[in-house]
Formats: C-alpha cells, sequence, structure tokens
C-alpha cells in the first residue's frame, strides 16, 4: 500500500482499529480516530480506558496485535524512523536517563534527532528558558521533583521542531504557574500549525484547552468529534460521567462514616 493511502489527507494521526490484550484480557479492543492536522486533541478516559495503551501503540512504543498507526500518512510500524522524525512523544512514567544534567538531556534528544550541535544548543537553550528551568540546568534529572521531571521530558520532546506531539499526562505533578505555561506554549504550537494529541483526566482542562475530544473507556471508543459536538448541552464533566457509567456513593464503605 503507497504511503497514506485511503486515510484522510487532512490528518496528522490515523488510527485504525488498534488492539492489544494482555494476558488474554483487551486492553484496547479495536480503536479508530482521527486526529485532524491543526487540532488539540484530548483523549480522555476512566483509569484502566487503555489511553496509555494506544498511545503507546500510535507512537511505536508498544507493539499492536492489530491495526494501524499513521503520523502524517507514514506507518508508524512499517517506517517508525520516519514516522518518529515528525513526532515528539511524553510517554507515561517518563524513564529517562536522569543520571544527565537537564541541560544535557535535551543536549542529547536533540542529537539523536541528528541536529547540528549550535542548533541544539540554541534550542536547549530556548527551551530551559520556556519552561522555567533555566536556574536547574546543570542538575542531574534523578534529582528533579516530579513536575520539573515532566516539565524536562516535555522540553526533549520538541527540540526537533515535531509536527505532531502525543502527550500523555503532561499535566500531571506540574504546578498551576507552570501548567498554564505549558498551556501558553501549546496552544502557541498549534495555532503555529502543529497537532497536539493529549491525555488527561482533567475534563475542565481538556474543555478548555482542545477543540476535539475523544471518549475512551474498557478499550473501546464511545465518542469522537469536537469539544462542542461530545459534550452537547452538558459540560464535558457531566458528558463523561454519562457516557462511562458512573458509580453511586460509596455504600460500601458505611463503615468508613463517623
Ligand atoms: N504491560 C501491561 N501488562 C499487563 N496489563 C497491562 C499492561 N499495560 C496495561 N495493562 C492493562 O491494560 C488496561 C489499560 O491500561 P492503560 O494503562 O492503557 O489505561 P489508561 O487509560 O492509560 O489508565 P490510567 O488513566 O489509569 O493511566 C488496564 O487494565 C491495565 O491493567
Amino acid at each position: 500500500m503507497p504511503e497514506g493511502a485511503g486515510y484522510p489527507a487532512g490528518s496528522a494521526l490515523s488510527i485504525r482499529g488498534l488492539a492489544k490484550s494482555f494476558g488474554g484480557k483487551p486492553a484496547v479492543n479495536g480503536i479508530s480516530l482521527e486526529v485532524p492536522t491543526g487540532s488539540f486533541y484530548g483523549l480522555v478516559g476512566p483509569n484502566g480506558a487503555g489511553k496509555t495503551t494506544t498511545l503507546s501503540m500510535a507512537t511505536g512504543l508498544l507493539r499492536p496485535d492489530a491495526g494501524t498507526a499513521l503520523v502524517l500518512g507514514i506507518d508508524v510500524w512499517q517506517d517508525p524512523l520516519g514516522a518518529k522524525r515528525l513526532m515528539g512523544v511524553l510517554p507515561d512514567g517518563v524513564r529517562l536517563f536522569d543520571r544527565l544534567s537537564g541541560e544535557q538531556l535535551i543536549t542529547y534528544a536533540g542529537l539523536l534527532h541528528g541536529l547540528d550541535r549550535a542548533t541544539v544548543a540554541a534550542r536547549t537553550r530556548d527551551l530551559l528558558e520556556a519552561f522555567d528551568l533555566t536556574a536547574d540546568a546543570r542538575t542531574l534529572v534523578v534529582d528533579y521533583s516530579a513536575g520539573m521531571t515532566k516539565k524536562i521530558a516535555l522540553a526533549a520532546s520538541l527540540v526537533h521542531a515535531p509536527r505532531l506531539l502525543v502527550l500523555d499526562e503532561p499535566f500531571e505533578s506540574v504546578d498551576p504557574v507552570s501548567a498554564a505555561n505549558i498551556r501558553a506554549i501549546l496552544t502557541d504550537y498549534v495555532h503555529s500549525g502543529g497537532t497536539v494529541i493529549v491525555s488527561s483526566h482533567v475534563m475542565d482542562l481538556v474543555q478548555r484547552m482542545c477543540d476535539h475530544v475523544a471518549v475512551v473507556a474498557q478499550g473501546q471508543l464511545l465518542a469522537a468529534g469536537t469539544v462542542d459536538e461530545v459534550r452537547g448541552e452538558s459540560t464535558l464533566e457531566d458528558r463523561f460521567v454519562q457516557l462511562v457509567g458512573g458509580h453511586g456513593p460509596a455504600e460500601g464503605l458505611s463503615w468508613l462514616r463517623t
């Protein structure tokens, strides 16, 4: 099949029929999704819904049992290098080379992507500044807080100026000022033609920040479209609970009541 055949031209990420089971138990059960180029796309779902598994398969980190993922028409599993050149990825539970300093980590990411030293040095400086990490540039990443680690990982994912950003829980552990800063960086990136897909549990944030959203539960897609299409007259949070089916009050915990 030629590159991108059968896939919408306007999609930065095309996921078709992705599936993965662990020990015979389906984690992702045939998810298909089109992420339009230039969109800020939220992926939401309850704990264990299959978000991380889906994003890992879409970014070449976890081999699917079935299905395909294309980044700007390039098959992630047939041409991983070609696809990864176009993508910046913040995986869940980032495992970084944490014996490097923050500055070294971004530099290393840039050099791995084949950028020349002068470009890497200039971009590293800009990224450290943008993420407010200049003062900690020489500190080892192992000594960073959880939020600082998230920020340095995000900075490293941007150094090669990717066209698609795939971010698993980028705001987890990040303080509100830094979160606002990251949101501004990402919004600016989208306005300049980039595409972002971000998983999050924070509905309010997704409603305010994203223009598209997909809701997954139990490894399946329950709804996808623009945020306004998906939420209708409700808030995204109410619609999410409706779709996913909330638990009742904690009757089983009567012993906990004083
Ligand atoms: N490596 C693994 N081995 C076995 N089971 C796994 C593995 N990774 C994920 N799972 C299972 O797959 C299902 C989906 O997990 P996944 O991490 O994709 O969910 P998630 O939507 O990202 O959840 P959360 O919001 O809690 O991070 C869960 O039932 C999980 O236990």
